[in-house]
């Protein structure tokens, strides 16, 4: 069902945890709330689950009002099932029977409610600890078994707070398959919570990156990596430089003495602007640039690092399947660009006019 947030507040001790969220999410959407810790992720989940009552503004769910001032509708009413990081299961009840639970309670009989328990426990890999009792469970096996509780409910909303969180990265890898299959078939609108951008950008329809406690943007993933709204989401989200230029008008700008085509918004004036550049910007081995290779990293197939162009202000991003090492120059160019929608002031280290001078190699 479509969850609806207008300008929802909530501040502890006078600290605005969660300060005005507006945002319309559609039935069906996987919803990724993205950003670091304490930014009002876990507060704005506890708010859209009535686990807390917001000081203003208002969550209406499938069109209902269920909090806004003078209105609080309890968890228990408002048909969302919840996996929260330190969502209590039923401690007396082995794990089976936790998931088997909801089954039952919706009106299903004891044996059909253990057979499709035993289904969502193999779906999180935990068949053969069926019997065994919360208490003997390690934490990531826990949210496992609240996840998977979560499934069986069969909730029309899904609200998860980092249940991945805890757990090694393959076991990850294969859960994050799952919940993507699991939101396939059933279509439950959910909202995810994570600081892990690959998680985001891999489960999302849209993703919210939130920041002491509003939404900076909301995109989906494509979007937020190309056409980053704002410098914040920019250096937020993936690897980026931020570099002063000068927009030419269609589709080109001048960065450090030598045009480049770049995408900018309809509205771009020409000027100065703030340029993105990401890894695929930059083509090595080539160009008019020249620069010097730092903080090599080997990850898995690929070499990052960061070139250090002299007049450039800020080192580019780049990676590449040949090996690269530290120290090493190389020419290069810059083969494209994102133009900030913002005022280029926001960038640190904008010259007026993108004027500086970098090393250029005929
Ligand atoms: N019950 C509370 N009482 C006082 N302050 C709180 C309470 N809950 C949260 N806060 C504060 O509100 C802010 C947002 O907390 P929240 O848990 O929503 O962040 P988060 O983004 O989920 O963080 P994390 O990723 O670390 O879980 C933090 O500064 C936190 O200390």
């Amino acid at each position: 069902m479509p969850i609806s947030l207008s300008d929802l507040r909530k501040s502890y001790d006078g600290r605005d945890a969660v300060a005005g969220v507006t945002v319309d999410i559609e039935a069906g959407e996987f919803f990724v709330v993205l950003g670091p810790s304490g930014c009002g992720k876990s507060t704005l989940l506890r708010l859209i689950a009535g686990l807390e009552r917001p000081d203003g503004g208002e969550v209406k769910l499938d069109g209902n009002t269920v909090s806004a001032p003078g209105r609080h509708l309890p968890p228990e009413d408002r048909d969302v099932g919840v996996v929260f990081q330190s969502y209590a299961l039923w401690p007396h009840m082995d794990v089976r029977d936790n998931v088997a639970f909801p089954i039952e309670s919706a009106g299903r009989a004891r044996n059909v409610a253990r057979s499709e328990a035993e289904t969502h426990l193999r779906t999180v890999a935990l068949t053969e600890f069926a019997a065994r009792k919360p208490a003997e469970l390690s934490g990531g096996q826990r949210q496992r078994v609240a996840l998977a509780r979560c499934l069986a409910g069969g909730a029309k909303t899904i609200l998860m707070d980092e249940p991945l969180a805890n757990l090694d990265p393959h076991l990850r890898a294969s859960m994050e398959e799952e919940i993507a299959a699991f939101h396939a078939r059933a279509g439950a609108t959910t909202i995810y919570i994570t600081h892990d951008q690959r998680e985001a950008m891999a489960l999302a329809t849209r993703v919210a990156v939130m920041g002491e406690g509003r939404f900076l943007q909301v995109a989906t993933p494509e979007d937020l990596h190309d056409r980053p709204a704002t410098a914040e989401v920019a250096r937020f989200i993936g690897r980026s430089a931020l570099l002063p230029g000068v927009y030419s008008g269609s589709g080109h700008a001048r960065v450090a003495a030598h045009d480049i085509a770049v995408n900018a918004p309809e509205e771009t004036a020409l000027g100065p602007v703030t340029l993105v550049i990401r890894p695929n910007d930059v083509r090595l081995g080539e160009g008019p640039l020249r620069g010097r290779l730092d903080r090599v990293f080997y990850r898995g197939g690929m070499w990052e690092a960061l070139v250090e162009v002299d007049g450039l202000g800020e080192a580019l991003p780049v990676s590449s399947r040949r090996r690269l090492a530290n120290g090493e120059v190389l020419d290069l160019s810059i083969t494209g660009g994102w133009v900030l929608p913002e005022p280029p002031s926001e960038a640190p280290g904008h010259h007026a006019g993108g004027q500086s001078t970098p090393e250029l190699v005929e």
